[in-house]
């Protein structure tokens, strides 16, 4: 569902990305660790189709774009909508009913918040919110970018409970994380460094 082969990436004429190959299968959860400045965003970038390689193939081997989610680090919340309509939005666009919104705010232990504007809540509720517009519509691919990095110990553990639900229902996940907790439940543990993915 997700692959890299032979992918590099320059910016600047500083080669990041040198060589990456990796698989994701539908149902596994894939985590990816590496230090800071080492390229997991970049290679997330170039996985979901914000960015070109310079060289190799990325292929997300989807039918349609719609099945690929991703949770960037920025969020991306649109400021204008409560963070029950972010959440719906997908599903909106989707032309689909909208259902199990307020369930999964719940689940990552916001729901009393729905109805609340993102600048009303903190950093770490809205990272939460993210996800839960991230995996509102079932996607058959996941891509998140550090998805625990402002949550507290027990909120992180309802994020990984939902990402790794997401994965059990079928979805090609990878995530880009330093968490103990997340690799804690993850299927493989690959590691960015010097430009290549090792595993
Ligand atoms: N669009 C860009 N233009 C110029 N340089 C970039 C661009 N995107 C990434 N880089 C550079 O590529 C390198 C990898 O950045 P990237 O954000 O992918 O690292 P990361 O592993 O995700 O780091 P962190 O763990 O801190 O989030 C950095 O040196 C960064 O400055």
């Amino acid at each position: 569902m997700i692959q890299a082969c032979g992918v590099h990436r320059a910016f600047g004429g500083v080669s990041v990305l040198r060589g990456v190959d990796l698989a994701v299968a539908a149902g596994e959860l894939v985590t990816l660790s590496g230090p800071s400045g080492s390229g997991k965003t970049a290679l997330l970038s170039l996985l979901c189709g914000f960015d070109f390689p310079d060289s190799g193939s990325v292929r997300p081997g989807l039918a349609s774009w719609s099945a690929c989610a991703v949770l960037p680090q920025s969020l991306g919340l649109a400021s204008e909508l409560t963070l029950e309509e972010n959440v719906a939005l997908p599903l909106r666009l989707a032309g689909r009913e909208v259902s199990g919104v307020g369930a999964l705010l719940a689940e990552l232990g916001i729901g009393e918040l729905g109805s609340r504007y993102p600048a009303q809540v903190s950093f770490g509720q809205q990272q939460r919110a993210a996800l839960a517009r991230a995996v509102v519509t079932r996607p058959a691919v996941l891509l998140a970018d550090e998805p625990t990095a402002h949550l507290d110990a027990a909120s992180a553990v309802a994020a990984v409970g939902v990402l790794r639900r997401v994965a059990d229902e079928g979805a090609a996940v990878l995530i880009a994380t330093h968490h103990d907790a997340v690799h804690a439940v993850a299927d493989r543990v690959l590691v960015l460094s010097d430009g290549q993915v090792r595993g």
